[in-house]
């Protein structure tokens, strides 16, 4: 037995995740299917946690919103990042404290907001107009909401253009150079009770240094803000730490990103003689490496290139098409081969971009081979879809040799579900 990466094992020949053959779990359970390896969230949660121990981690639940995924890490501790109705409801029913839940969003609907609102929790602010709406939303029903805004600190973090949010330009947060009149405007309105402060600069960042320019320029406005007269609870910087997709990559680990910006954020509160919690939103650090894709190898073509076509596509993993991400590729009942051709994994979706892996060096690959593609545990199953007429598959949950269906596959049925047909097509 060796491990392959983190807590993937290879044993006899194929690949294992929580003590559990995978090739085993294809043949019991289908493909393609998610395979979530419940001790590594745990795992990851605490070593952030042992980072940032005087923080709060609010688990970005957009990363992987499964319930059961949810309640782990409520159990853990953590508070959650919601981005819309449905992750706020899902975060509810895993436990997580009210108190700490942050409901985030560009464009939040009316209906949403008044969920906020009831449901006690508190609101990152994107817009003016959005203080507006909340405001008189919050006073008809009686209530004060603790709200934060989103800044938009304008700074760059170096990453994949799509999952920058911080930049000028970017849709999200209030320019940082209007965020002081925001707060004045909220010291003044009913039913809006300010609290904190929100930022953040995007996902799958691999150096240090925009964090703490965005530290520095977040503390600029407490400074400015707290003279107002508002009393900070909490000071949210976001997320985005990166993960090592390929291997032999230099990523930043939570202790070098506590190390470069938790000494900044005591010193410049203490200056100020303020103690507001600083609060960060990890997904994909928390989630990312705990989970593989066990697909099968349904048919194999030797043409401009050798394409090995599997039972799943962008349709189940969209990364690699949506930002030409990398994920390693192991052929799951091969793993200790050694690599004899050259391949290009593609999905059945009638897409000429569903590719999966393009030109990877892998053992002889034959129909009927599983290959699990690592790291996608964060974005992977929740931006699946059923393009193509393909219900979603199913996930497990592995623990120590146990096995369990934390979401079962999709039917026939569920791609009809909500469709009506008008009787005159009967
Ligand atoms: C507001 C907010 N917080 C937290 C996250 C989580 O980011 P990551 O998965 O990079 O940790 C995101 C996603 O990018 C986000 O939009
Ligand atoms: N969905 C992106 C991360 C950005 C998420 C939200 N701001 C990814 O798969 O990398």
């Amino acid at each position: 037995m060796f491990t392959i990466k983190n807590h993937l094992e290879i044993e006899n020949s194929r690949l294992t995740i929580g003590g559990v053959d995978t090739s085993n779990l294809v043949n019991e359970y289908g493909s393609p299917i998610y395979v979530t390896n419940e001790q590594r969230i745990r795992d990851n949660f605490r070593r952030y946690k042992k980072a940032f121990p005087d923080a709060d981690l609010f688990y970005a639940a957009k990363a992987n919103g499964n319930l059961t995924i949810l309640k782990i890490l409520a159990e853990e501790g953590a508070g959650a990042d919601v981005f819309s109705d449905g992750e706020l409801y899902t975060a509810l029913l895993a436990g997580i404290p009210r108190d700490k839940i942050l409901f985030n969003g560009n464009s939040k609907s009316d209906r949403e907001l008044l969920m906020a609102v009831q449901t006690g929790v508190r609101v990152s602010v994107d817009s003016f107009d959005e203080l507006n709406t909340l405001s008189s939303i919050a006073k008809n029903e009686g209530k004060v909401v603790d709200i934060a805004f989103r800044v938009n600190p304008d700074v760059s973090p170096k990453t994949h253009p799509k999952i920058s949010t911080g930049l000028k330009t970017s849709k999200f947060g209030i320019p940082h150079d209007e965020v002081v009149s925001a707060y004045k405007q909220a010291l003044d309105k009913p039913g809006v009770n300010p609290v904190g402060i929100h930022c953040h600069i995007g996902s799958q960042i691999l150096e240090v240094e925009p964090f703490v320019e965005t530290v520095n320029k977040m503390m600029d406005l407490v400074e400015q803000i707290s003279r107002l007269g508002v009393e900070f609870e909490f000071v949210d910087i976001g997320s985005g730490l990166g993960i090592p997709y390929e291997k032999n990559i230099e990523v930043p680990t939570p202790n070098d990103l506590a190390d470069s910006i938790v000494p900044i954020f005591n010193e410049r509160c203490k200056a100020e003689g303020i103690n507001p919690k600083l609060v960060l939103e990890p997904g994909r650090y928390l989630v990312g490496d705990s989970a593989i894709l066990l697909t099968s190898v349904n048919t194999m073509k030797n043409a401009a290139k050798k394409f090995v076509g599997i039972d799943a596509g962008f349709n189940t993993m969209i990364r690699p098409v949506m930002y030409d991400a990398y994920h390693h590729a192991v052929v799951a009942n091969k793993a200790d081969k050694n690599a004899e051709d050259t391949y290009t994994i593609v999905g059945p979706i009638c897409e000429t971009g569903d590719i999966m892996a393009t030109d990877r060096e892998l053992p002889e690959i034959e129909k009927g081979d599983v290959i699990a593609f690592l790291d996608v545990g964060g974005y992977g199953f929740s931006m699946s879809s059923q393009y193509n007429g393909r219900p979603r598959c199913a996930e497990l949950l592995v623990n120590k040799g146990d096995v369990d269906i934390i979401r079962k596959a999709e039917t026939y049925a569920d791609l009809l579900a909500n469709q009506e047909v008008p009787p005159r097509f009967l």
